[in-house]
C-alpha cells in the first residue's frame, strides 16, 4: 500500500471525512490535494473532527511537566514532533516533506550569507522567526528532558521540525471547542493546532473555504474543479515576503513579466522603505515620526500607499501645506499641483531604486553561497519586485 492510501485509511479511522480529492505529489509543491472527479462549488471536501487535531491538549504530559506552564505551543508541538517515536502519528508522518527539503527551502536554513539578499520586510520576519525559534529552542534544551537526549537530538533536528509546525499548523482558537470551555483565554501566538490530510493542501491567493465549528474542521470547495486539477486554500492574505519566509516558496507577483501566470499572487506588495527614506532629512524624519507616519511605505500592482504619499508630499509642498494634507483638509488633498509634483519625484525616486533592484540582481548571479535554487528564489523575487517597480513607474508616466 502506498503512504497515501495509508494515510487516507489512518485519516477515515480517526473519523475524517475525504470527499473527491486525494494527495499527489505535484511538481515544485511537494505534495497537494487533487480533485479526483468534478466537484461543484460549496463540496463538502474534508470534515476533521476536533478530537483528531494535534493542540496544546494532546501534548504528552511529561512534555508538558518538562516545560513552564506558559510555554508557547509552537515549541511544545515541535518537541512532540521531534521526540515522537510512537506509531500512532506513523502514516502521517510518511508523507511530510523530508528534512532536506524544508532546509533547501526555509530561509531560516539558509546560510546567514544569503539573508543579506532577501528584500527587507522578509530580513525583519526572519528576525522574529528566529528569536521565536531560539526562544523555543532554549526552553527545550534546558528542560529536564533534554540531557538524556542530547547526543541523539541536534538543534538542526529541532529545527526540522520547529518548521514543519511553522508550515503546517492553522490557526485555531480553541476557547470555545473545547469541552468543557476553556477558562483561559488562549493567547494568538498559541491558537495553532495540527490536522492531518488538511495540512497538505497548498496556497493559492484565493481558494477553498476553512472554517472551524464546535465539532469539526472543514474545507469546503469555492469553485467548480476538474479531475485532476489542483485544489487549494488560502494560507491568509500574504505577501511574497511573507510567504518566502514563513513558507518557503512564492507565487508569480502581478508584473509585467509575469502578468500572464495564473498564480499571480494579489495580495503581493514591495517595501518602498529602502527607496523613500533616504530621501529624507532626520528633521523630516522627526516630523514623520511624531506623525506616525515614518516607514511601512509601500506598492502594489495598482497603488502607492497613502503612508508613501503622505512622505512624498513632505518633499514638495511646505510645512503647512503639507500638515493640512496629513489633517485631510480638502484643499490640500485635491491638489492635483501636488500630487504631480509628488508623482514626478517618485517616478525619480523608483528610477534610482531599480538600479539598485539591477545591482543587487548582479550580486545574487555573482553569490555561490548555498544552494543554486535558494539564490534562484532570491533572484526571482528581486525581480518581481523590480517588475513591480517598472510597473508603477510607467502606470505614472502614463
Ligand atoms: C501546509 S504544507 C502543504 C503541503 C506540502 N506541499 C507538503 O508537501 O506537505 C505547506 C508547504 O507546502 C508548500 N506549498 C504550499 N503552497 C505552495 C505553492 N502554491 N507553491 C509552492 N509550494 C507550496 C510549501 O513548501 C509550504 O511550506
Amino acid at each position: 500500500m502506498d503512504v497515501y492510501t495509508e494515510l487516507l485509511r489512518w485519516a477515515t479511522d480517526q473519523g475524517i471525512q475525504i470527499h473527491g480529492i486525494e494527495p499527489r505529489r505535484l511538481p515544485g509543491r511537494g505534495i497537494g490535494i487533487v480533485a479526483t472527479q468534478q466537484i461543484e462549488p460549496d463540496t463538502l471536501l474534508l470534515q476533521i473532527p476536533i478530537t483528531a487535531l494535534r493542540t496544546h491538549d494532546t501534548i504528552p504530559s511529561p512534555i508538558l511537566q518538562a516545560h513552564p506552564k506558559d510555554a508557547p505551543v509552537h515549541g511544545l508541538l515541535a518537541t512532540t514532533l521531534a521526540l515522537d517515536t510512537t506509531p500512532t502519528y506513523a502514516a502521517w508522518n510518511a508523507v511530510v516533506p523530508s528534512r532536506a527539503e524544508v532546509e533547501s527551502t526555509l530561509p531560516l536554513c539558509w546560510p546567514k550569507s544569503l539573508h543579506r539578499f532577501l528584500p527587507k520586510p522578509a530580513q525583519d520576519l526572519l528576525t522574529k522567526q528566529a528569536a521565536k525559534f531560539e526562544r523555543d529552542w532554549s526552553l527545550f534544551s534546558t528542560s529536564p528532558l533534554f540531557p538524556s537526549l542530547s547526543s541523539s537530538l541536534s538543534k538542526e533536528t529541532y529545527k526540522y521540525n520547529w518548521l514543519l509546525v511553522n508550515t503546517r499548523t492553522f490557526y485555531h482558537d480553541p476557547t470555545f471547542s473545547s469541552s468543557p470551555p476553556k477558562k483561559k483565554k488562549v493567547p494568538r501566538d498559541d491558537r495553532m493546532v495540527l490536522q492531518p490530510v488538511a495540512d497538505l493542501f497548498n496556497h493559492a491567493d484565493a481558494g477553498c473555504a476553512v472554517s472551524f465549528d464546535e465539532d469539526s474542521f472543514t474545507i469546503t470547495a469555492d469553485r467548480r474543479y476538474t479531475p485532476g486539477e489542483e485544489v487549494r486554500i488560502c494560507y491568509g492574505r500574504h505577501t511574497n515576503d511573507f510567504l518566502l519566509v514563513e513558507y518557503g516558496f512564492i507565487l508569480a507577483s502581478n508584473t509585467v513579466s509575469d502578468k500572464n501566470d495564473t498564480e499571480v499572487n494579489k495580495w503581493d506588495e514591495v517595501s518602498l522603505d529602502e527607496a523613500l527614506l533616504p530621501e529624507l532629512s532626520t528633521a523630516q524624519k522627526e516630523r514623520l515620526a511624531e506623525t506616525n507616519f515614518l516607514g511601512g511605505y509601500v506598492l502594489d500592482a495598482e497603488t502607492v500607499c497613502y503612508r508613501s504619499q503622505v512622505a512624498l508630499r513632505m518633499l514638495v509642498v511646505s510645512l503647512a501645506r503639507w500638515r493640512a494634507f496629513v489633517d485631510g483638509e480638502d484643499e490640500a488633498v485635491d491638489d492635483e499641483e501636488a500630487q504631480e509634483k509628488a508623482d514626478r519625484l517618485l517616478v525619480r525616486i523608483l528610477k534610482k531604486y531599480v538600479v539598485r533592484i539591477e545591482g543587487r540582481l548582479d550580486e545574487i548571479d555573482e553569490c555561490e553561497d548555498g544552494e543554486p535554487s535558494q539564490r534562484q528564489m532570491l533572484a526571482q523575487r528581486w525581480r518581481q519586485i523590480q517588475g513591480l517597480v517598472e510597473k508603477t513607474i510607467a502606470r505614472l508616466e502614463a
